[in-house]
């Protein structure tokens, strides 16, 4: 077994019911503990079945026929549900539709799972007000989450998410609502962060910046994962994803790491202007 590798996917596919085809066909992979893992495709490719399936949605809430292999640090949602739950936090799209409804407050809401653990409550308070501060929610913590903009609401999902302390965390585009300053905010929190992190996202460049692996879906199919700068230094025409910022530029201009390859983050384009020049 390669060490420290926690995250483990055989076989995987995901066929929902009455549908010909599966969705996820098939799909293999590892990652390691602590990694984040930006998952890109095109749309109808396969990536929110699969944040479904890895948050235990799919077969759980969700029916539809699972066959192969999934563990994450050791659990899978088949074999023990509770264990495995209170592994994960997830923000699927539609932040809206993941309010409880029960909540009068900001603050409530994302007390919400806590209280159900039965967490004494100085810590709850001391947990709401950690997490509220990372997304930026301190002044709304009084407010009804009705209340909320669409990004606000985002924030509150993935702060709802992250107050449990989970050690993975599963985020379904989790900024597609929020404003620039917002979503770069997030980013540069989620560099920081410690969980094993799967997160889908369109925003190519925020993910290169912060990624240790992609994996690219393709009609269900993984069809690459590696690393930002190996994927998206054999990127494919087929999987109509556009190149890093970085790259394109580099690629303009010529700037060349020393490997001969384009750099896909700012780091990296540093280091390919300083070996050209
Ligand atoms: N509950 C469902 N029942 C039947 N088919 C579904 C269900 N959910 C998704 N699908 C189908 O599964 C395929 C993959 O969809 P999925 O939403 O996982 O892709 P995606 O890559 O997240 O797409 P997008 O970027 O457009 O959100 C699509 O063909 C979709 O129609």
């Amino acid at each position: 077994m390669v060490k420290n590798q926690s995250i483990s996917l055989k076989n995987l596919s995901v066929k929902y019911p009455g549908s010909t085809a599966p969705q996820l066909k098939q799909m293999t992979a590892q990652a390691d503990s602590g990694q984040i893992i930006g998952i890109v495709g095109n749309s109808r490719s396969g990536k929110t079945t699969l944040c479904q399936v890895l948050s235990g949605v799919i077969p759980t809430i969700i029916s539809a026929k699972v066959s192969g292999t999934y563990t994450l640090n050791g659990h899978s949602p088949v074999d023990d549900w509770p264990a495995y739950n209170q592994l994960t936090g997830v923000v699927l799209q539609n932040p809206a539709g993941q309010l409880s409804g029960l909540a009068d407050t900001v603050a409530d809401e994302i007390a919400f799972d806590l209280i159900n653990q039965g967490i004494q409550e100085a810590v709850i308070t001391k947990r709401v007000n950690q997490a509220a501060m990372q997304m930026g929610l301190t002044a709304q913590l009084t407010q009804h989450p009705e209340s909320l903009s669409g990004g606000q609401l985002q924030r509150l999902a993935i702060a709802s998410a992250i107050a449990t302390d989970p050690q993975i965390l599963i985020l379904d585009d989790p900024t597609s609502e929020m404003d620039p300053v917002g979503r770069q905010q997030f980013f540069n929190w989620l560099a920081g962060v410690k969980a094993t992190t799967f997160i889908v996202s369109n925003e190519i460049d925020d993910l290169c910046e912060i990624a240790d692996l992609i994996w690219v879906l393709q009609d269900g199919h993984l069809v690459a994962q590696g690393t930002p700068h190996q994927v998206f230094n054999h990127l494919s025409a087929n999987w109509q994803l556009p190149a890093p910022t970085s790259f394109q530029l580099a690629q303009k201009m010529n700037w060349r790491l020393p490997t001969s390859d384009f750099p896909v983050n700012f780091q990296e384009l540093r280091e390919a202007i300083h070996a050209t020049n």
